[in-house]
């Protein structure tokens, strides 16, 4: 079993450290971790955010462990060199297309969240976000306008078989779990939403059992800390995917404990092969600091045995030794706590 470990750029070494550190107290048999490079730690080494070696480290795993990539230093590069295009690239060539955010409230830490403890107590839900299309992957550039102002633009589309096939995924969650989806678009004003609405209507009756809402993301920014109880699966595209699941971190209290997963069709021996991250970046106002929370990807590996490697006895172990962490009182900076990043780290392997 094969994990690709690309930790990346600023806190992402930092918190990848304590995820590996993890997997490999848990013991596990036949699993082999191989480091890569990644984003602008790429770039200034070999002069690519993601070198082909690096792509076919993670094509031939079973699961990849992702740290973050950005760096400040990257940001007047060509947009195609830029370290973020590391991530948008693995997505891309690998074909996960399906982003999975959960976003619950640990006990203990109801009063950590933005939101009132009451509120913020009744958190349980998924996100489920489109990652392969939008506004992040149509066609771009800079123009001159007709007034000869300087001009930037973004096409923001998606075909039908790209809604479909998250819309699914979004569906098999909800039955997994509540069997309630709430479909978040734009759909009064764009295009691209009015399809991605009807499509998912269509869908929609392959599963009966589901209880199908759509949402104005405008609104839904709202209900999240108006109501964020109300929902249990969100599914969304890439942009609105993005921006509502930092939204919903604060309401779970911190950035630094928001784990994903992303998927695609492709089955490996052990399970669906996808790329596990921290829904935050490479935070460069803290790196190299030791103050980063590293629950967020600790939660991350757990995902990867879960889905990946088909070991969810592992996972629940991970999951099971980051609650009693939380519940202990060992937070870091972000949940008003002390806790460095290896002190996070060692918590939780002592709850193992
Ligand atoms: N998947 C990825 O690799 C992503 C990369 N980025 C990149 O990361 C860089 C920084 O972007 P920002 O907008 O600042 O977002 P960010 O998520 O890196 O940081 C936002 C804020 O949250 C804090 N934060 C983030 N993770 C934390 C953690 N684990 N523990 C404690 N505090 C944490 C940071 O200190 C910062 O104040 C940019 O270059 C951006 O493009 C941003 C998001 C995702
Ligand atoms: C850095 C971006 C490419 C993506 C992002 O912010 C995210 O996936 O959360
Ligand atoms: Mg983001």
């Amino acid at each position: 079993m094969k994990i690709a470990v690309l930790p990346g750029d600023g806190i992402g070494p930092e918190v990848t450290r304590e995820a590996v550190r993890v997997i490999e107290a848990l013991g596990l048999p036949g699993i082999e971790m191989k480091e890569a490079p990644v984003g602008g730690a790429a770039y200034k080494a070999y002069g690519h955010p993601l070198p082909a070696e690096t792509l076919e480290i993670a094509r031939l795993s079973d699961g990849i462990l992702f740290g973050a990539v950005g760096d400040p230093d990257c940001d007047s590069l060509e947009r195609h060199l830029r370290p973020e295009q590391a991530i948008l690239g693995l997505r891309k060539e690998l074909t996960l297309f399906a982003n999975l955010r959960p976003a619950k409230v640990f006990a203990g830490l109801e009063g950590h969240s933005a939101l009132r403890p009451e509120v913020a107590g009744a958190i349980d839900m998924v996100i489920v976000r489109e990652l392969n299309g939008d506004v992040y992957f149509g066609e771009k550039g800079f123009r001159t306008a007709a007034n000869g102002d300087r001009e930037g633009y973004d096409v923001m589309s998606y075909n039908e078989s790209e809604v479909r096939r998250i819309a699914h995924v979004g569906f098999r969650t909800a039955m997994g779990r509540a069997k309630r989806l709430c479909s978040v678009d734009k759909a009064n004003v764009l295009e691209t939403s009015q399809l991605w609405r009807d499509v998912v209507i269509e869908v929609a009756r392959e599963y009966p059992e589901v209880t199908l809402e759509h949402m104005y993301v405008d609104n839904a920014a709202m209900q999240l800390v108006r109501a964020p109880g109300k929902f249990d699966v969100v599914l969304t595209g890439n942009l609105f995917g993005d921006i509502l699941s930092d939204q919903a971190s604060m309401c779970v209290g911190s950035i630094g404990l928001l784990a994903s997963a992303s998927l695609g069709e492709r089955q490996t021996a052990h399970g669906t092969f996808g790329l596990y991250e921290p829904i935050h970046g490479s935070a460069p106002d803290i790196a190299g600091q030791g103050l980063a929370n590293p629950m967020a990807t600790i939660l991350s590996a757990a995902m990867l045995l879960r889905h990946s490697l088909g070991l969810a006895a592992a996972a629940d172990r991970v999951e099971a030794a980051v609650a009693r962490t939380l519940a202990d009182g060992v937070l870091g900076r972000d949940l008003g706590g002390s806790a460095g990043t290896t002190e996070v780290g060692d918590a939780v392997l002592a709850r193992l």
